[in-house]
């Protein structure tokens, strides 16, 4: 697609029924359709790193298949995601299920590519590994990054079994590498017994902050919302969503639930109250649709990828529009 070129939408509903033919992230284009893309959505297949239930190598199409009924106005943004900028879906990273380490290249690998061309990624897990790679590849790019961690889990583990890459340890190997602006560090949602104080205070050393999922219902999604987008100023960030932030009511279908989560509705809510926070990229991890019920879990991830997708289509537009003004 060339600049000037409107960005190819999704398929019209009203010519194509919703529930027809393969699923693509809202039915949008796939990404060889489309040439380039300023947004990818992009699968990672890969659930080797969970340290309990597995399944999350499913998730990336259970929420394809629940984001069929996404609609193209969205209007608690106020904006047409898919067409201020092109949003196309990118297919999945292959990586290899019998070595972490080299799906953790692989997945790096794929995301330098992708980054490389101009997009920003919607990458839709996977379960929470695959952060690690991702963060590497977008840090390569815009250097140290904020990073905003919505998840019921620290995930700042030092080690399980000895191993390094799992799904409990990314944004602690992200903080060694250098990789996160560690000023503007912030999980969202953390709740559920630890295994001793010192997470807390480990955690705190590598600077991080905690929203609880209590604060957040103590104190309302808008003055969290306030409060992180204070924290995150204009750096460039990358948010992290692990489907577990919400309630197992609301997303049971999940590797590691935790009882006293996020509606999904807190989620949506704080999610549209960073709108103008420059996101340069976003995941959305541990789908893992084997416990679903009724795409509960898929269709609450559907909405909050679709929500991250318009922040940055809306974004590129105005981007797009300061350059052309010059
Ligand atoms: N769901 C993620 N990412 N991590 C959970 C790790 C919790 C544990 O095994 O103790
Ligand atoms: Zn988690
Ligand atoms: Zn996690």
């Amino acid at each position: 697609m060339s600049s000037t070129e409107a960005p190819r939408g999704p398929i019209d509903s009203s010519r194509v029924p919703r529930y027809a033919g393969p699923a693509t992230f809202a039915r949008l284009p796939r990404l060889d359709e489309v040439g380039r893309t300023d947004v990818a959505v992009v699968g990672v297949p890969f659930d080797t790193g969970v340290s309990y239930r597995p399944g999350a190598r499913f998730g990336g199409n259970a929420i394809r298949e629940a984001s069929r009924l996404l609609r193209p106005y969205n209007p608690a943004q106020d904006a047409s995601p898919f067409a201020l900028a092109q949003v196309a879906d990118a297919g999945d990273i292959a990586a290899n299920p019998f070595n972490i380490n080299e799906a953790v290249e692989a997945v790096e690998g794929a995301a330098d590519d992708l980054l490389s061309t101009g997009a920003r990624l919607m990458t839709l897990g996977g379960d929470h590994t695959i952060a690690l790679p991702l963060l590497r590849s977008v840090a390569k790019k815009h250097g140290p990054v904020a990073l905003l961690h919505f998840d019921a889990h620290l995930d700042t583990w030092d080690t399980y079994f000895g191993a390094e890459y799992t799904h409990g340890t990314p944004f602690r190997r992200a903080v060694e590498e250098g990789i996160l602006d560690t000023s503007a560090l912030s999980h969202v949602g953390t709740r559920g017994p630890l295994y001793g104080k010192q997470d807390l205070t480990d955690d705190e050393k590598m600077g991080f902050g905690i929203v609880t999922s209590a604060d957040v219902m103590r104190r309302g999604v808008d003055e969290i919302a306030d409060q992180l987008r204070q924290r995150i100023g204009d750096r460039p960030l990358y948010i992290s969503i692990d489907i577990d932030v919400l309630d197992p009511a609301h997303a049971p279908g999940t590797g590691t639930p935790e009882a006293g989560g996020l509606t999904s509705r807190e989620l949506l809510e704080i999610l549209r109250g960073l709108s103008s926070c420059h996101l340069v990229s976003a995941d959305l991890v541990e789908v893992a649709p084997a416990y679903d019920h009724a795409e509960i879990t898929s269709v609450a991830a559907s909405h909050a990828a679709y929500e991250l997708t318009t922040i940055m289509s809306r974004q590129i537009a105005a981007a797009k529009e300061a350059k052309d003004a010059k």
